[in-house]
């Protein structure tokens, strides 16, 4: 017992599994996304994961995707992961900070990454990419120079028991 473990999880997937534990948290019935902000040197700065914002009860507010009534839906409710996760931060600068996300982030989040200082999205799903609002994040990204990488699964399985 004296040789070092080498079965140990790597940073990609320590940050990605931590990103989707925060999106664990979600309330959302549909889509439980989760962000981890990460240091250059490897230390975790922040996490969020998609809910309403704070005194917006989760059991008062709507879940729901459509209807005709837009207020009926949770979409002018919920904050985004990556915004909640910026947010959260409450340390100085996140500047050249990477952040791990579960779902590409959209538009309105991609400005709050760029104006942050955030300089490297990783991400897994994409599921929305032929949506304007992935679309137009893309091209920001692009512009801005923060650079935007799909994670690379290595379909480990982590079991935590609690
Ligand atoms: O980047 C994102 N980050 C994020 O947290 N979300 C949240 C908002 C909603 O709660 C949910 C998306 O809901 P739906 O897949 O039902 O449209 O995910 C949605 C996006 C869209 O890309
Ligand atoms: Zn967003």
């Amino acid at each position: 017992m004296s040789e070092k473990r080498n079965d140990y999880i790597s940073w990609d997937e320590y940050f990605m599994a931590v990103a989707k534990l925060a999106g664990m948290r979600s309330k959302d019935p549909h889509s439980q996304v989760g962000a981890c902000i990460v240091s250059p040197d490897n230390k975790i700065l922040s996490m969020g994961y998609n809910g309403l914002p704070t005194g917006c009860s989760d059991d008062e507010f709507p879940w729901g995707r459509d209807g005709e009534d837009p207020l009926r839906s949770k979409y002018y409710y919920v904050t985004h992961s990556e915004l909640n996760a910026i947010l959260n931060y409450r340390g100085g600068s996140l500047e050249g900070a990477k952040m791990y996300v579960s779902l590409f982030p959209c538009n309105e989040c991609a400005k709050a990454i760029i104006q942050s200082g955030i300089k490297t999205v990783i991400y897994d799903c994409d599921k929305y990419d032929k949506t304007p609002e992935v679309i137009a994040s893309k091209m920001m990204f692009q512009a801005a120079r923060v650079s935007f990488q799909k994670y690379e699964p290595t379909h480990r399985e982590i079991t935590i028991t609690v």
